[in-house]
């Protein structure tokens, strides 16, 4: 059964469509990248999927069925933008509400819930930082605490809304490397990615969006040229052989 499954489905603002019948399946334990331009609809697609605002039409199934946020079947990891960072918490604390839906709310983390969360702070090269109030750490030291907290979630499919978004390239090599052990271990992770440059290397299968599901299937055969112009029009910008970008003008 795959990991997701979403039928025509349409998501409005006011009544004003911005998703329109998008249609496609992921496969298991795969890194999946959701491609297109700005606006296209990618970070309404992951909130529309995780129930965080509602659908106008269309189906969306988890393993086959309606996604019930319980089930802790599903890992979100939200634009570093729309997170609030003067929140007074430290980074371990961040990690710790990863936990959340295995403690229980307002339940005591155990032992091995805290060894779990230092785990997962040592796995994304942050367990140094866990005391440190998560205003004073770095925007890639930010980024790395939300992906352990996603980690700590130990959930079977992720979401991550732009995670390479202003990191420098060692956190971009920490965070392949962690995309990679997630697929290791079979999860199924979904990243929303603009680097055009890197989807080959960092992706098995592609998703280009823009308003509608452009194409999807195997980076290798769906992230061509030809579908890159019906995703992005006239905003592509060719540097040379198979090095294509947006142009942002
Ligand atoms: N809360 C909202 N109310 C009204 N319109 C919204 C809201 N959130 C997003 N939109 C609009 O919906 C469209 C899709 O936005 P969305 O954030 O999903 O795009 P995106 O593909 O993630 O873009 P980006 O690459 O810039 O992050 C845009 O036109 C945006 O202006």
């Amino acid at each position: 059964m795959n990991p997701v499954e979403i039928k025509n489905l349409t998501v409005a603002y006011q009544k004003k469509p911005v998703l329109s019948d998008v249609s496609f399946e992921v496969p298991e334990g795969k890194l999946i990248g959701i491609i297109g331009p700005n606006g296209a609809g990618k970070s309404t697609l992951i909130k529309a999927v995780l129930g965080l605002i509602p659908k106008a039409s269309g189906e969306i199934k988890i393993f086959g069925k309606n996604y019930n946020a319980k089930d802790k079947v599903v890992g979100y990891v939200p634009q570093r933008g729309s997170v609030d960072w003067d929140f007074p918490t430290n980074a371990l604390d961040v990690v710790l509400m990863g936990r959340y839906g295995h403690i229980g709310w307002f339940k005591r983390p155990s032992k091995k819930d805290m060894e779990l969360a230092m785990e997962c702070l040592r796995k994304v090269g942050m367990e140094s930082y866990s005391n440190r109030q998560i205003s004073q750490l770095s925007g890639g030291q930010q980024q790395r605490v939300f992906l352990a907290r996603a980690l700590a979630q130990d959930a079977k499919i992720y979401f991550m809304d732009e995670p390479f978004v202003g990191v420098d390239a060692a956190t971009e090599r920490a965070i392949v490397d962690l995309l990679n052990e997630l697929k290791k271990q079979g999860k199924t992770v979904l990243v929303v990615h603009h680097d055009l440059q890197t989807v080959k290397d960092y992706f098995d299968h592609v998703i280009l969006l823009n308003m509608r599901t452009i194409a999807e299937g195997p980076t290798e055969d769906t992230f061509t040229i030809e579908n890159l112009h019906r995703t992005y029009g006239g905003k592509l910008a060719f540097l040379e052989k198979d090095r294509v970008m947006v142009n942002q003008k």
